[in-house]
């Protein structure tokens, strides 16, 4: 298995090109089985989770074509590809495919709604909870669908003459069932109302994708969104947004190291929470026309308490980069996971670098420190990997990162995009 070794103690210098967003491109790829049209996607990541899904798509008979890259060649531009589902020739997603990857469950929104029936094996993802799908399925019974559980997997049947629009009201905000019962939605019969959608910037982009295809949808951006069903919806070319995390991510990690980073393509508007907090650490940032530019030049980090929410709330999947980044504050900061049950994985490894973190419940308590040490650490989950890396980039000495696989499922050249900014970091290949 490979493993990434780095050097901590160089200051992060220069330029990082923001990728295309993982949990935009997925969902975006998943519309494509909606129509018999294809669906040209732009700036598409080169990542583990987006191989899988070519896969998944691919068993229902999806046709898949890469075109190159639109910008940005020797940074990793993103890539251009079309999806083409003219006919589905399958509409059961095995275990195999679907349980490496939460968001490949959500095919299950365009299956029903294009040929009435879809057979899902209960998904996987990054173990951060237990993570149960029933707000997908409460939303698709409410569209008229029958609904079992049978060997692991959700078999699903429209009713005669497909879905129904009617309201649904979910009663926590879940990004997967909004993706799922929007993309249902749009070929559903009648007008569908989603109440307490998420808000996330992702599924505007999946969203305004699925306007161009034809849909009618209003209230995109806010909690409650409004689907006009249509007969059919057609072919489209349409850009995956920057990547938030992957954004926030880096920023975060020149605060740590320090040093003077632009984050080329970000849109601060999609991570405000989190700048916010960047900035009360003690960290410069600032809008440019081609990004967002993070500064701290010797300067210690203040503490910061933050909560984890929804959208436009500070996000779930910077929390193990943010906590990171407090273990080096000049004081104690709190932190406190409200998405996930589980999301603290990372807190053991932290501990590996010197890191002072006590955990009560869904409160991390962090007591900075000025030194981390470079440890032999263990990636647990995506976004728990990635605070180790950020942590190594400020710790005296080597760091060495085991079981790295979780980092390309939604990290696009990563060592490369640190090592251009001059960190010291590789990767040991197995
Ligand atoms: C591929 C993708 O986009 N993944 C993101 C998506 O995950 P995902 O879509 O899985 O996250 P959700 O927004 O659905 O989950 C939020 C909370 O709702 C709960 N829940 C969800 C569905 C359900 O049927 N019942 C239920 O109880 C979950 O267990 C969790 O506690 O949003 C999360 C929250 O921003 C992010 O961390 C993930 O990176
Ligand atoms: C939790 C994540 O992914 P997934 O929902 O696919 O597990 C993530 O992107 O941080």
């Amino acid at each position: 298995m490979d493993r990434i070794r780095l050097v901590g103690g160089n200051e992060l210098n220069g330029e990082i090109l923001i990728s295309g967003a993982k949990n935009a491109a997925l969902p975006l790829m998943i519309s494509s089985l909606l129509t018999h049209e294809p669906l040209v996607l732009e700036n598409v990541p080169r990542l583990a989770d987006v191989k899988q899904l070519e896969r998944i798509l691919e068993n229902h008979g999806v046709d898949i074509a890469v075109h190159g890259r639109r910008r940005g060649e020797a940074e990793g531009g993103g890539q251009r590809m079309t999806f083409h589902a003219n006919d589905i020739v399958d509409t059961t997603a095995p275990y195999d495919l679907v349980s490496k990857m939460r968001a490949s469950f959500w095919v299950i929104g365009p299956l029903l709604a294009r040929e009435h029936n879809a057979r899902v094996s209960l998904p996987g993802g990054c173990a951060i909870g237990t993570r149960p799908v029933d707000l997908f399925l409460y939303g698709l019974k409410a569209l008229g669908a029958d609904i079992d559980i049978d060997e692991g997997y959700v078999v699903a049947k429209a009713p005669k003459g497909g879905l129904v629009g009617t309201t649904i009201t979910f009663p926590k905000v879940s990004v997967g069932a909004t993706h799922t019962i929007l993309m249902a939605a749009t070929l559903a019969k009648g007008t569908t109302i989603i109440e307490n959608a998420a808000r996330e910037p992702e599924i505007g982009n999946v969203a305004e994708c699925l306007v161009a295809m034809g849909a009618k949808i209003s209230g995109i951006g806010t909690e409650r969104l409004v689907i006009e069903g249509v007969s059919e919806l057609h072919g489209a070319t349409h850009e995956v947004l920057p990547d938030r995390i992957e954004t926030g991510t880096y920023a975060m990690a020149a605060a740590m190291a320090g040093g003077n980073v632009l984050l080329r393509g970000a849109r601060p508007e999609h991570l405000q929470a989190a700048l916010d907090t960047l900035s009360a650490s003690g960290v410069h940032i600032t809008s440019e026309a081609d990004g967002i530019r993070v500064y701290r030049n010797g300067n210690g980090i203040q503490p910061v308490d933050i909560e984890t929410q929804p959208f436009p709330g500070f996000p779930t999947d910077l929390q193990a980069q943010f906590m990171a980044l407090m273990t080096m504050s000049t004081g104690t900061s709190h932190i406190r996971e409200t998405i996930f049950e589980n999301r603290y994985m990372h807190v053991a490894e932290l501990a590996r670098f010197g890191a002072d973190i006590s955990v009560d419940g869904q409160l991390a308590t962090v007591h900075g420190k000025s030194q981390l040490k470079g440890a032999q650490v263990m990636a647990t989950d995506l976004r728990a990997s990635v605070s180790l890396v950020i942590a190594g980039l400020a710790a005296r000495g080597e760091t060495i990162v085991n079981r790295v696989y979780h980092l390309d499922r939604g990290f696009e050249r990563l060592e490369e995009k640190l090592s251009r900014c001059g960190a010291e970091i590789e990767r040991l290949a197995s």
